[in-house]
Order: structure tokens, then sequence, then C-alpha cells
């Protein structure tokens, strides 16, 4: 047989082998490749698992110094033996709010008698003028009769004076000016009652702090009155208590202790709407412990319904009286509201037992006669007036005073 008939197909079948060869040593290659891929461990995550529960701190953890922690220089570092820097921290300065010296009592209602202007000029002014008149015949007798009326001094007071003027400008005869004027200032003087006890009675008998409860209606100057009145016994020389037992309202409590802070009064309050009557309690204990010399409890007044102040100013009362009597109670009334303030002061007579008025915002009304009227509504006396609302714009009421503002110069 020719050789020359086999030589191509010995070659297509040497080049088959050939390639057979390559691509199964190809194939194998990759198998090997993907089990090695398979088998390497499975990459660390990127991240901690989050929603595993946090590992428990290891001893030596907080030792590790954070990477965070800027590197040292060698100068900065401590060699052992060598001289510690001292770094002194300076301590951080809380500055006191200052100490605030009020103003003296005495005098007070002088120095303030101009704020009475408009009581001043209604009343003083307009009296004065009708009884300088050439003739005092009925008409003028009825005008003043008005015009006291206008100045809320009340019905009855107003009768009195009159009467009492009448006769004696007829048994005097003679009415110079300056005669009129005195004999007006003795009338008034007399109807103000110049023999009632007007001291805020805050010493107690039994040796402890003198213990003050103010109660009023809201927006009357009750807190402002009472941080006023801790300013008037601080001028005085002694020391305050505060008791915020208007739990009411978060912003009196505040109010209070500000005032308090003012003149280094420490102030006992409780959480918004607590217990009026255990704040009252704390504060008289608190006044005990320290020796204070007063402790002076501001009370909630809203009017809503009489059987709720009742039950309200009772229960602090009460709890008050556990350890010791109230020395006064001070009703606070706004000038500035005429009839509407004597019917108040009916209702928290009913109440409590008053022992003295304080009138507000005289300064801003032309009815000071309304002291005459609320003493004769309560048959108490006036103790305190208001006449701005500058922290020592609280004054002793004092009735020559008040009658000699009232007139004039
Ligand atoms: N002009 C004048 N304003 C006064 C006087 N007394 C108090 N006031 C003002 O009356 C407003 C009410 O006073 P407060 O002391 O907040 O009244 P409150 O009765 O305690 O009422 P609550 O705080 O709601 O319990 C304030 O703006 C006081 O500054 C006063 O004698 N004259």
């Amino acid at each position: 047989m020719p050789m020359a008939d086999t030589g191509p197909v010995m070659d297509i079948v040497i080049l088959a082998v050939v390639i057979a060869v390559v691509v199964l040593g190809a194939l194998s290659g990759l198998i090997v490749g993907s089990r090695r891929k398979k088998s390497l461990p499975p990459p660390p995550p990127a991240a901690p698992d989050i929603t595993a529960p946090p590992a428990e701190p290891h001893v030596g953890d907080e030792a590790e110094t954070p990477r965070e922690e800027p590197r040292r220089t060698i100068e900065e570092v401590d060699l052992p033996g060598g001289p510690a820097p001292v770094t002194v921290e300076e301590p951080p300065i809380v500055e006191a709010p200052p100490i605030e010296i009020p103003e003296p009592t005495a005098g007070r209602l002088i120095r303030l008698r101009a704020r009475l202007s408009r009581s001043q000029n209604a009343l003083g002014k307009g009296l004065l003028t009708l009884l300088s008149r050439e003739h005092l015949d009925e008409d003028t007798w009825e005008e003043i009769e008005d015009t006291l009326l206008t100045a809320d001094v009340g019905v009855q007071p107003t009768q009195e004076l009159v009467e009492r003027l009448r006769e004696r400008v007829k048994v005097l005869g003679t009415r110079t000016p300056e005669e009129l004027r005195g004999l007006l200032r003795q009338e008034l003087i007399t109807l103000v009652g110049p023999e009632m006890d007007r001291t805020v009675h805050t010493e107690n008998a039994a040796g402890g702090p003198g213990i003050v409860m103010v109660v009023g209606v809201n927006g009357t100057g009750k807190t402002t009155t009472t941080g006023k009145l801790a300013r008037v016994l601080v001028a005085d020389g002694n020391t305050v208590v505060l008791g915020a037992a208007d739990t009411f309202r978060a912003a009196a409590a505040d109010q209070l202790q500000t005032w308090g802070e003012r003149v280094g009064a420490h102030t006992v309050r409780g959480p918004e709407g607590g217990d009026p009557a255990s704040v009252a309690f704390d504060a008289v204990k608190e006044g005990k412990e320290m020796a204070a010399d007063a402790v002076l409890i501001d009370t909630a007044g809203r009017l809503h319904t009489k059987t709720g102040l009742m039950d309200e100013l009772g229960k602090v009362k009460r709890v008050v009286e556990k350890q010791a009597p109230l020395d006064e109670v001070l009703l606070v009334l706004d000038a500035t509201t005429g009839q509407n303030g004597l019917v108040q002061a009916r209702v928290f007579a009913e109440v409590v037992d008053i022992t003295g008025i304080v009138l507000t915002k005289l300064d801003g009304t032309a009815k000071g006669g309304i002291v005459i009227a609320v003493q004769r509504e309560l048959g108490v006396p006036v103790k305190l007036i208001g006449l701005g609302e500058g922290a020592d714009d609280l004054a002793p009421f004092e009735p020559e005073a008040f009658v000699d503002a009232l007139l004039g110069d």
C-alpha cells in the first residue's frame, strides 16, 4: 500500500488528538480553579452586625488608646520622676445674683404720694373746690356727696361725712379755705380710722417665725404683693421664707422665686398642680428650721366656685396650723375693680378670717375712697397699699399721710 494515501488522514487524526488534549486540559483547569474559589473562607463582613446584641465590655477595653488621639511629641510625654506640669484648673465663676437692699419702709407713702394724683384730683381737689363755694347750698352738698360716691367711698360713710361736715361748717360760721381744708382733713381721717391696728403681724408669740398667708383673686397683684412684702420685711431687718402655694400656675411660683432671690429670701415650691397645702406645710417647716423671722405663703385664688376655694384655702390653713397658728391673713384687692372688689372681699371673708387688707393699683385709679368702703365692708384694716409696679411700690398704710396725699399741698 502506498504511504502517500494515508498521510493526510494521519495528520487530521493527530491534530484532532492534540485539540482534544488541549480542550480537556483547559476544562480540568477551570474545574480546579472554581473548586479552589469555592473552598476560600468567606470574606469578613465589611461592617459589624448591628443586629447582634452589644458585646459585653471586656477588662482593658477602656485602656485602649483611641485611634483618634493625637500623637504626642517627645516633649509632651512625661518622663518618670520628672516634674509633672501643674495645670491649675480655674473653678468656673458662678455669679450669684446681687442681693438688693430694699428701700426703708418708713415714709414710703409720702414718697409715693404723687401716685395718688388721680384720686387726689377726683376726691381731694374736687371736695375742696366744692367746699370753697360762696354758698354751700343743698345742690353743693349733693355734689359733695356725688364726689365721694364716685370715688368709691361707699354710701354709708359718705352720708356720715357729709352730715358731720355740714354740722361743723354751720357751727363754725366762718369758712376760710384753710379752715375748710382742716375740717375735711379731720373728717376724712376719722372716716379712715386712725385708731385701727395696721401692723402686719409677723411676730409669733411662741418665738417661731410669723406666718402670713396671702389670699386674693388671681390678677389682683397677689404674687407681686407677696414679693413686695418680703422686701418690706427684709428692709426692716427680717429673714423671710416664701411658700409658693399657688401651684395652679407654674409661672406664679417662678415669679415668687424671682422676687425672693432678689432679696435673698428662700422659696419653697412644689410641682405644678401639686397640693398647695403640702407646699405651705413645707414652707412653715423650713421657716422654723431656718429660724426665719417670717414665712409668707402665696395661695391660688381661683374663684370658679366658692366651695372649691373654701376647700383649698381651708385645707392650707388647717395644714399650716398643725405647726403654728397663722399670724396674719392678708386679702389682696385690686382698687380699680370697685364694687367687684367688695364682692370678692365678702367671699374671701366667709372662707378665711381676714386680718388685713392690701389694696393694690391705687396708683391707677381715681377711686381712692375704696380704702374706706372696704374697711367698712369687712371691719378689717387696710394695712398696705400698692402704688405701682416697682419693687418698692408697696407702702404701709398710714391714714394721715394718705389723707394728706389725697388733699394735696
Ligand atoms: N400699677 C400697679 N400694678 C400693680 C400693682 N400691684 C400689682 N400690679 C401688677 O398687677 C399685675 C398682676 O400681678 P400678679 O402679682 O401677677 O397677680 P396675682 O394676683 O398674683 O395673679 P396670678 O399671678 O395670676 O396668681 C402685674 O402686672 C403687677 O405688676 C400696683 O400696686 N400698681
